[in-house]
């Protein structure tokens, strides 16, 4: 919801404000590529001014400009705004005119803040809020309504900001994703496997930062028809949230491995499997110059993620192996899965839990699993890694 007259969109950002100048900067420079890059893929117009703590998109879309910053990583809130000039008459006009076009009913509140030296104004925001409130009170009672203030909780609230040089007035703060700017940080591989809780880890690290790669391991006969594309959709949907980075799919095809498994290991085959994915997944970390492996585990959430089984299977690693969903509960990384949009993606039925046994280990010891499992079975993950295929996606 904006003003009338709106061509500007106000774009904040979080803990990158508190890193050090030189940080801070390079950070900001890079938010803003980001963004531009964001408003490209969405192919919209805009020009984005960067300012210290702030950036600002000059546009004539300011509602798709503010989807597309509040799907940028980094930014914590974007206001689509009209600009006026730093008077409290041309403030009082504007908050007029957006209580013309957008109250509904109910009570208002008028939040502002002054920024900048102290004698830049001959007012302070105290006196922007009574004079914007009564020049709203009388756009409610002109519209025939009865105005009602609650500066606490109010069904309306308009926004002031009152800069040296000139003021915006708007309606919302539309959160975005917060974190860091994407490619602040080193790439980390994905193990993405299409289900729930993947994508939604590898979104979080893309949060903090780290491009991803996205690993996906073919189970062969044992995944299923869909399942190969229900892992790449999910990367499509990840790939839309980072138009700066490639995010081409690695697909390793472990389907004779698995088979292997399947009929030659009993109730430990499953922590095979994911030492076998976690050892491809370092080959690829290898040959792509990432510094980490981001897994969809969460401890106790099936067998294999109890935590006796997770220290199994982590010993196979020598990068960090990072489960940002490890401490959540399926409901709240399914309802995460839903507002990043990879939900209804990792719901397509794909028929994928075959290779499990009946009565998997839930308390593996490592040398009962090194004395069961194939000899071979890390020079075969690095040889599948090797032979991988790689599929092209779109951001
Ligand atoms: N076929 C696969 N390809 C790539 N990674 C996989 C695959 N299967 C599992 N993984 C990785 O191992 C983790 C644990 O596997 P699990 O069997 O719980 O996956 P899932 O339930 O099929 O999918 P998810 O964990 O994404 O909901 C996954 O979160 C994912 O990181």
């Amino acid at each position: 919801m904006h003003p009338p007259d709106a061509d500007v969109v106000l774009v904040r950002h979080g803990e990158v404000g508190v890193k050090s100048e030189q940080v801070r900067r390079k950070m900001e420079t890079r938010l803003a590529e980001n963004l531009r890059a964001m408003l490209d893929a969405r192919g919209l117009d805009g020009t984005v001014e960067q300012r210290r703590n702030r950036l600002f998109v000059h546009t004539d879309d300011p509602e798709g400009v503010t989807d597309a910053a509040a799907d940028t990583f980094g930014v914590v809130s974007a206001s689509p705004a009209a600009v006026v000039d730093p008077t409290l008459d041309a403030i009082g006009d504007a908050l007029s005119a957006a209580t013309e076009a957008h109250y509904d009913g109910g009570s208002f509140a008028v939040d502002a803040r002054r920024a900048g030296p102290a004698d830049a104004h001959p007012f302070a925001s105290t006196d922007i809020e009574s004079e914007g409130g009564s020049a709203v009170w009388g756009a409610i009672e002109s519209l025939g309504r009865e105005p009602t203030v609650d500066l606490e909780d109010p069904e309306f609230r308009l926004f002031v900001e009152c800069r040296a040089e000139e003021a915006y007035v708007f309606l919302e703060k539309r959160a975005g994703p917060a974190g860091m700017p994407l490619g602040t940080q080193r790439p980390v591989v994905a193990l993405l496997s299409g289900g729930i809780d993947s994508p939604v880890a590898a979104w979080k690290l893309m949060r903090r930062g780290c491009p991803v790669v996205p690993v996906y391991v073919d189970l062969g006969d044992y995944g299923g028809p869909d399942h190969r594309a229900r892992a790449l959709a999910t990367v499509e949907t990840l790939a839309a949230y980072a138009p700066t980075e490639p995010m081409d799919a690695h697909v390793v095809d472990a389907g004779p491995v698995v088979a292997a498994l399947a009929e030659e290991m009993g109730d430990l085959r499953m922590l095979s499997l994911r030492r076998f994915m976690l050892a491809a997944a370092e080959a690829v970390a290898e040959d792509e110059g990432c510094v980490g492996v981001v897994t969809g585990e969460a401890v106790g959430q099936k067998s294999s993620q109890t935590a006796a089984n997770l220290a199994v299977t982590d010993a196979v690693a020598t990068l960090p192996v990072h489960r940002p969903n490890l401490a959540l509960d399926k409901t709240e990384i399914t309802e995460l899965a839903r507002d990043i949009g990879t939900f209804e993606d990792s719901t397509i039925d794909a028929g994928c839990n075959r290779v499990a046994p009946e009565l998997p280990e839930t308390d593996a010891s490592l040398s009962a699993l090194r004395a069961a499992e194939p000899e071979d079975l890390f020079e075969r993950a690095r040889d599948r890694a090797s032979e991988r295929e790689v599929v092209a996606i779109e951001s």
